[in-house]
């Protein structure tokens, strides 16, 4: 019998790592074997589950597994990245707010493990990322395309790494640079709107877990594509996935469209 597949969780104290502990305890299929935080955390030595409690020594947890799954922050998850190729410790990131250097960073650890790395987890944001760009496709010309997300009073990063990446999706499919075109909310006298830009605009309050519209506004009428996430283990069900997906792959760096199988050339 294969044994079974052990998972450690960077970020154990946090809103999704106590989800994620939970949804590998659930599974039969895989063993959590650690449970990672940094040194200075109020967590430290708790018990989450049979002989695993959070610790800061990232030497021993990263020994212990075979997939690290990471829902940090960029600064926590950069030296985790070059820990985890450096001991070919496969990861499933979920951290949002890199900036180039750090997916430059994430993109070279993949060439030593292997690494999913993916602004959503949920099978709902997937899908959608595929439908946006069919939509993007149809409404090609006379329709402005506006982003709008709203999180949690939290969150420390904006806009939020999947509004990024439905941008990009758009972009893509209009045959547009997401880098050139983008628009980070407005202010003052902003003069028309230019037909080619993409707008975001980010909404911060209380307890929402994760909404994402994507505008397509024309003459006459609008399109809107809404998904809202309600609980956050829709996320961790998926990253788990991906850990379990991940056991087959020795190295590359892969996102959730190819763990769904809904990967083409588009997305
Ligand atoms: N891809 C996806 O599907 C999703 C991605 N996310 C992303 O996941 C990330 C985390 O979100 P969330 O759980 O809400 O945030 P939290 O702040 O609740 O959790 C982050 C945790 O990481 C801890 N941490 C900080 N530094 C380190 C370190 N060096 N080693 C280990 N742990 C460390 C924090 O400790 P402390 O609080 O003491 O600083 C905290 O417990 C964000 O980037 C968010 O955007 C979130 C949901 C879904
Ligand atoms: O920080 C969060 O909570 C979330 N972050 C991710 C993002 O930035 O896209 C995914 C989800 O929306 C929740």
């Amino acid at each position: 019998m294969t044994p079974p597949l052990k998972i450690a969780i960077a970020g154990a104290g946090g809103r999704m790592g106590k989800t994620l502990i939970e949804a590998v305890v659930q599974r039969a299929d895989v063993l959590l074997s650690g449970a990672l935080e940094h040194a200075a955390s109020l967590v430290l030595g708790n018990s989450v589950a049979a002989n695993v409690r959070i610790s800061a020594d990232a030497g021993a947890v990263l020994k212990g597994c075979d997939v690290l799954i990471d829902f940090t922050r960029p600064d926590a998850s950069l030296p985790l990245i070059g820990a985890c190729a450096e001991h070919g410790v496969k990861m499933v990131i979920g951290t949002t707010g890199y900036d180039e250097a750090g997916k430059a960073a994430i993109r070279a650890a993949a060439e030593r493990t292997a690494i999913v790395f993916a602004a959503n987890y949920s099978v709902g944001v997937n899908l959608t990322f595929h439908i946006l760009d069919t939509v993007a496709r149809v409404l090609n010309e006379g329709y402005d395309v506006e982003i709008i997300e709203a999180h949690h009073r939290h969150k420390i990063d904006a806009p939020s790494g999947t509004a990024l990446r439905m941008g990009e999706v758009v972009a893509n499919a209009l045959g547009r640079d997401l880098r050139e075109c983008a628009v980070y909310g407005r202010e003052g006298q902003t003069g028309a709107r230019n037909g080619q830009t993409i707008g975001f605009a980010t909404v911060r309050g209380g307890d929402i877990v994760g909404d994402h519209t994507v505008l397509f506004a024309g003459e006459g009428e609008r399109v809107e594509i809404t998904h809202k996430a309600s609980g956050r283990m829709t996320f961790a069900a998926g990253a788990v996935r991906a850990a379990v997906w991940l056991a087959q792959r020795d190295k590359g760096l892969f996102d959730m469209q190819d763990v769904l199988g809904l990967r083409h050339d588009t997305v």
